[in-house]
């Protein structure tokens, strides 16, 4: 199976973790093909929103302005492009996962974007990991993956 990846990235930690995830599946695939190549898209505000027609998970950062997380409101900034992409022509209805990147340091809002495209599109948050994501990260997230792929062709 292929999954496609679909990633906004501000700094690079984001789209340097896609690209190693989808290396990493690469060598994977090599080894067995029931193991899913990762493919992946980059959203950034230039990018034309097309309709998704295969599934894929979502990779998105944290950026706030305000607020603590937890009782004072916050408010998404420089990510909104990735929002309305899923928001726009059903295309979160192929969303199989969100996977946020963040900093621990955060605190309460750690990953906050992604619980909140989560509770936004009623679609599972499947990882995280802090910053660029090191490699245990990459691998542990890769077999997370596979599982939510063998899911999804089992309910095929
Ligand atoms: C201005 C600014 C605000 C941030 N706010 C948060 C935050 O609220 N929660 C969090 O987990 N990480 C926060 N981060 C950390 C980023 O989400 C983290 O560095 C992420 O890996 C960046 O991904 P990117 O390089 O793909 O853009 C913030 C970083 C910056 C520069």
């Amino acid at each position: 199976m292929i999954l496609n990846l679909l990633y906004i990235s501000i700094s690079g930690n984001s789209r340097s973790f896609a690209k190693r995830i989808q290396q990493l599946s690469e060598v994977k695939h090599e080894e067995n093909s029931d193991c899913p190549l990762i493919h992946i898209k980059e959203i950034h505000d230039n990018v034309k929103i097309e309709e998704e027609t295969s599934p894929y998970v979502v990779v998105v950062p944290t950026y706030l302005e305000g607020g603590n997380g937890l009782d004072s409101g916050d408010q998404e900034i420089m990510t909104e492009s990735l929002r309305d992409y899923l928001d726009s022509q059903e295309n979160h209805q192929l969303c199989l996962g969100i996977i946020g990147s963040g900093n621990k340091n955060f605190a309460h809002q750690y990953c906050l974007t992604a619980k909140q495209y989560a509770q936004q599109f009623d679609v599972p948050m499947i990882a995280d990991f802090e910053l660029r994501g090191n490699p245990k990260e990459i691998e542990k997230i890769y077999t997370i993956l596979c599982d939510i792929c063998q899911n999804y062709e089992a309910k095929d």
